[in-house]
């Protein structure tokens, strides 16, 4: 059997996680989720890519790129550009690898605006409101479901 590899990608914004409206998103970092990811990577014996772009063409690119690298399951936090990205949508479907959809924040409890996600219709699972906890969720269910396998 070979080893799982996963991609972590996180769009615009959330590299001021810790410093951004804290009373949202919490305190930690970026850099801290992304540390504990790959510790937890590690122990479930998966390789764990991880990016971050404020660009939306940037994030189609490299979810083109994991087609390449014949990636088992994305973990996707598409930040506001789950409201809006009709391109990284396409890529996600384009490239057919099955990902998970990710937010600190609980979106249906905020702004209207929020509550519709071009992406989550396509999603195997959603993960909403756990805080950055539910980066550690998403990456255990894509390191040990048979759906990422
Ligand atoms: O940037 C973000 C972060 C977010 O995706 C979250 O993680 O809760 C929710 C989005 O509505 C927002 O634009």
């Amino acid at each position: 059997m070979t080893r799982r590899s996963i991609v972590l990608i996180n769009g615009p914004n959330l590299n001021l996680l810790g410093t951004r409206e804290p009373q949202i998103y919490g305190h930690e970092s970026l850099a801290d989720v992304v540390a504990l990811a790959k510790q937890n990577a590690e122990r479930l014996d998966v390789k764990l890519y991880d990016f971050q772009s404020n660009h939306e063409g940037a994030i189609v690119d490299r979810i083109q790129q994991a087609r390449e690298e014949g990636v088992n399951g994305i973990i996707i936090n598409p930040g506001a550009y789950t409201h809006t990205s009709v391109a990284i949508r396409d890529a996600l479907l384009g490239v057919e690898i099955p990902f998970i959809e990710l937010h600190v924040s609980n979106v249906h409890a905020r702004e209207p605006f929020r509550h519709h996600s071009y992406f989550s219709d396509k999603a195997v699972a959603i993960i909403v409101g756990f805080g950055v906890k539910g980066y550690e969720y998403a990456l255990d269910f894509v390191a040990t479901s048979p759906k990422f396998a």
